[in-house]
């Protein structure tokens, strides 16, 4: 694909596959005067990104190619405020880890980065005006509202702590302060959303276009939540280990619907390949002797999976090549950089292995042999 210039081709780029657009006619002008949105996407930094990060990052190098400015809000006081457990220096330090990796996901997928950004949270969210215009938004926003507005987002609980009412305050705030045109999202975010365009202009400030993606199921099956980290394939998982984890993945033959294996191809990889250039997706077929699949849309390669000429048997191992080529590049990064496997080591460091060390303790003790103590390594956060 070439790059889109004209107003209609990059608002184009710019609405695929959303599930919803809010207040369209905002980028919809700017992009009729030639100019360049911008649009900013914010991540709580808790949880270690894995595949399911493709997701929203896709929509961010469709974003840039569309010729958009992204920020990308790497909002540590967030993953704070909704998850005390984290103490705020090490959601700070997760920060690093997560422009690391998904700067490196826009590298691998080949678009220009030169009108990406990101911007650490707490390097503005403690300024004098920011902490004020939280504090006047919080005197014109009721309780009641505050909690609607985060109900899919903060942990809700009896006698929950006040700072799951202060997230989407500060969310909304960012908008404004990130000086943006539009958020982008997730659909879980839609009731934040409409409380933004709702409670900015009772500050004085301007509304906001937001663009919301749609809720993907996990390659492996059901939502891809930050929970379950075992069977989630991580974004620096060797080759054999993501073919051997898709290879599990559920995938009902002939059921295209919460089949996450397709909606992987859907969401990511038909959109990367065109990117790259030509819109396809390839299924060999050489064990059966048979010529590859080759598709250029989603919609063909539903018609086939329930005609079951599209088998999971068939569709697994492609989705895992192309994955994997579409992961090489960030291996390959995190392997050159001592610093960027430092930040990972203290960011999320390897759970310690209990069992190993029950087994030593149980041990019969040979006299004279010394005990070998096991380094403790500190747990990590239990928080997701
Ligand atoms: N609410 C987002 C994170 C976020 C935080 C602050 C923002 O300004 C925007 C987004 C999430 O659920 O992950």
């Amino acid at each position: 694909m070439a790059e889109p210039t004209g107003a209609a081709e990059r608002l184009a780029l710019i609405r695929e596959n959303l599930a919803e657009f809010l207040n369209p006619e905002i980028i919809e002008k700017i992009l009729a005067e030639g100019g360049h949105p911008k649009i900013y996407w914010g991540t709580a930094t808790t949880g270690r990104p894995h595949c399911g990060y493709l997701v929203p990052a896709m929509k961010i190098a469709q974003l840039l190619a569309a010729g958009c400015h992204v920020t990308v809000l790497l909002a540590d006081i967030h993953g704070f405020l909704d998850n005390l457990k984290a103490p705020i220096e090490l959601v700070a330090l997760r920060a690093e880890y997560y422009r690391l990796i998904i700067s490196s996901m826009l590298k691998a997928v080949g678009v220009p980065i030169d009108k990406l950004k990101f911007v650490l949270g707490s390097s503005y969210q403690k300024s004098p005006e920011y902490v004020m215009d939280v504090y006047k938004l919080a005197s014109v926003v009721s309780e009641h509202d505050a909690k609607r507005a985060g109900a899919e987002i903060v942990k809700q609980t009896d006698n929950a702590p006040l700072s799951g009412l202060l997230y989407p305050i500060l969310q909304v705030l960012d908008e404004q302060y990130l000086d943006v045109d539009a958020q982008f999202g997730g659909l879980d975010q839609r009731k934040l959303f409409i409380a933004a365009k709702d409670w900015l202009p009772r500050l004085g400030y301007r509304e906001r276009a937001h663009l919301c993606n749609p809720m993907v199921p996990g390659l492996q099956g059901g939502k891809m939540s930050a929970s379950e980290q075992d069977s989630k394939i991580d974004l620096l998982d060797t080759p054999e280990v993501v073919t051997k984890k898709i290879k599990k993945a559920m995938a009902a033959p002939k059921v295209v619907e919460e089949n996450g294996v397709l909606a992987f191809v859907e969401y990511v990889l038909l959109p990367v390949s065109a990117l790259r250039g030509t819109r396809e997706f390839r299924v060999e077929r050489e064990r059966d002797g048979l010529e590859p699949l080759v598709y250029t849309s989603i919609a063909q390669m539903h018609e086939d999976y329930k005609n079951d000429v599209l088998t999971p048997q068939l569709l697994k191992p492609a989705v895992a090549k192309a994955l994997n080529e579409l992961l090489a590049p960030i291996n390959e990064a995190f392997q050159a950089s001592p610093e960027w496997q430092e930040i990972a080591e203290k960011a999320y460091p390897a759970p310690v292995k209990e069992k190993k060390k029950k087994v030593k303790d149980k041990g019969t003790r040979h006299p004279g042999a010394q005990q070998k103590e096991l380094p403790v390594r500190p747990a990590p956060e239990a928080e997701q």
